[in-house]
């Protein structure tokens, strides 16, 4: 049912909700508690986090003790001025999002076969959908608000646009190379983006697909990683920064899939030890780990939007050295994302799948990318994982180690474009010895699915530069001063395959629990608890 005006400063939804209109004033809500204070440039709150110990008692039985930790929590609210730098800003997903970004700031309202369509941001959790507030006393209605107003957060139409790419086509006509948007939007900004023209970028030919040959013509000087290299890129981060007139960049890459670096002890397991391979120039330094390292170098979130090992042990040292933020990996777009809902559903129902085939084609360059074995494979890593906390969840399913079969295939089907399509079937045993096939066809375009994403992980990215605690936790998360999150930001995770984490943390792939978490760790940082949908006010009158 379409949300319709009440006549007031909202919406009332077909399930009675009221979603309050975003931008209405500055603030849309203040928290009414002693233990959140608003100045002019903070917000710090008191927020008490309760969890559940569990431990073995000498009968072998759990015995669960309820634990409180209380967390000050302190958000910076002056946003700044913020840049996006993409690697692979030429690609299909990074002319998108740069067209997109721009018909929303300028309001574009263009014709299409099925009538107008005007800009949006549909396919952002941030932009595109809400979270409960709370309850109103008086009627006893759902309160919903806009997720990107639950904190002070960048506004995408406000971000400076930048980046590299191996290609030097300016993004005009890199937008059109894409064949992802109408021509009527395409000719509304074609002016505005033929002037921006990527940045020369490194270029190391094993480690994408040979036939991405074609489209090195914009390319630094050297074929393996270098520390000249590292202090190109940290110079262009500085430039780009100082050029705007910018607080800050993050920098994300939706460059080609790489294949994955191979772990070698003395090269890439510590950050010394990176920091020495790149300097010496060895061949297992992919381009995106110099990217990150630069990023880490230069204070700038770095988030790997492909599947490939970026993030090699030495990186994530590195970046927890300087207290950088790093995050990944592979936008969790369409048949993934998919994926990860209806996983949580069948098992948390009770369903036990016992086999997944998750087959796609598709025609961009991507997918081009992706034919040749070794890319494909750092992809078939990436969507095969994404199932296994679900499953190992419930253990009244499955036995020790025991996992539905799962399979990936993706193979290059020109003709489609970017029009990706994905097919599924999901087989399940269910009650007395019966099955469920649930057999899915998916057409997902897959840029338009990928560009809120990338919107999404820069501005949680950013927000997340602006969010320190403190804590008498008297456990690891103890802190006297106010510091920041771990460098590795899982709290991206909503937005992506696999998953980073920090060391030795659990990887979370189920949708609904990346979401709570994102949702959650927001609301406590203004002092609410998490919203639990018990509603007992409902339930106990
Ligand atoms: N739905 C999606 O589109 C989706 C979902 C998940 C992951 N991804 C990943 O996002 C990435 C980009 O997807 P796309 O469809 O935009 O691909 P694309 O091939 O259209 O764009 C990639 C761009 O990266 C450039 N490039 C390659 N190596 C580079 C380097 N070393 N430095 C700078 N630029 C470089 C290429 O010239 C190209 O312009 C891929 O790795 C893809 O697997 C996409
Ligand atoms: O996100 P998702 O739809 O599961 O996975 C997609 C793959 O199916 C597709 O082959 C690839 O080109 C995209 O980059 C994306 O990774």
């Amino acid at each position: 049912m379409a949300p319709h005006a009440n006549g007031e400063d909202g919406y009332t939804n077909g399930s009675g909700g009221s979603t309050a209109v975003a931008g209405s004033n500055k603030d849309l809500f203040t928290v009414n508690s002693p233990n959140v204070v608003y100045t002019d440039s903070e917000i710090k709150s008191k927020y008490v986090y309760r969890t559940t110990s569990v431990a073995k008692n000498g009968d072998g039985k759990w015995v669960a003790t309820p634990k409180e930790t209380v967390y000050d929590f302190k958000v910076e609210r002056k946003v700044g001025k913020v840049g996006m730098m993409l690697v692979g800003w030429g690609g299909n997903n990074g002319t998108t999002v740069t067209a997109g970004i721009i018909a929303n700031r300028r309001g574009l309202v263009w014709d299409t076969r099925e009538g107008k369509r005007a800009a949006n941001y549909y396919g952002s959790v941030l932009m595109g959908s809400t979270i409960k507030l709370g309850t109103e006393a008086k009627t006893g209605k759902e309160i919903n608000i806009p997720f990107h107003d639950v904190l002070p957060m960048v506004h995408p139409n406000d971000l400076v646009i930048g980046g590299w790419d191996i290609s030097g086509m300016n993004l005009a006509d890199a937008m059109d190379r894409a064949a992802v948007l109408e021509p009527t939007l395409k000719a509304q900004v074609q002016k505005e983006m033929a002037g921006m023209k990527p940045l020369p970028s490194i270029y190391y030919p094993d480690f994408i697909a040979a036939n991405q040959e074609d489209r090195a013509d914009n390319i630094l000087e050297g074929s393996k990683a270098s520390m000249a290299h590292v202090e190109k890129l940290r110079k262009d981060i500085r430039d780009f920064k100082a050029e705007n007139g910018l607080d800050k960049v993050i920098v994300q890459w939706t460059a080609n899939t790489e294949r994955y670096a191979e772990i070698i002890n003395g090269v890439n397991d510590t950050a010394d030890n990176l920091l020495e391979a790149i300097g010496s120039g060895h061949e297992e330094v992919a381009p995106s780990t110099v990217f990150a390292v630069a990023c880490i170098l230069e204070n700038a979130p770095f988030i790997n939007g492909s599947p490939q090992n970026t993030f090699v042990p030495g990186a994530i040292e590195l970046a927890e050295k300087h207290g950088s933020f790093i995050g990944g990996d592979d936008f969790k777009s369409g048949q993934t994302k998919m994926k990860s809902a209806l996983v949580d559903f069948m098992i948390n129902a009770g369903i036990k799948l016992t086999s997944i085939a998750s087959y796609n084609h598709l025609g961009n360059n991507d997918g081009m990318n992706l034919s040749s074995q070794k890319q494909f494979r750092s992809k078939e890593i990436s969507k095969s994982n994404v199932v296994d906390d679900m499953v190992a969840a419930n253990n009244v399913l499955y036995k020790e180690g025991e996992h539905p079969d799962h399979t990936v295939v993706i193979k290059y089907m020109p003709a489609v474009g970017d029009n990706k399509r994905a097919l599924d079937e999901y087989y399940a045993e269910i009650f007395m010895g019966g099955h469920q096939t649930i057999s899915m066809f998916n057409v997902c375009e897959d840029s338009l699915l990928a560009s809120p994403l990338i919107i999404d992980l820069v501005v949680v990215a950013e927000m997340m530069t602006r969010i320190s605690y403190k804590a008498d936790s008297g456990d690891a998360t103890a802190s006297k001063e106010y510091k920041g999150f771990h460098s590795v930001l899982s709290i991206l995770s909503y937005m992506l395959k696999a998953p980073l984490t920090p060391p030795g943390t659990p990887v979370v792939n189920a949708l609904a629990k990346q979401r709570g978490a994102l949702t959650n760790i927001f609301r406590a940082c203004i002092g609410l608890q998490p919203e639990s949908d018990m509603t007992l006010e409902h339930k106990l009158i």
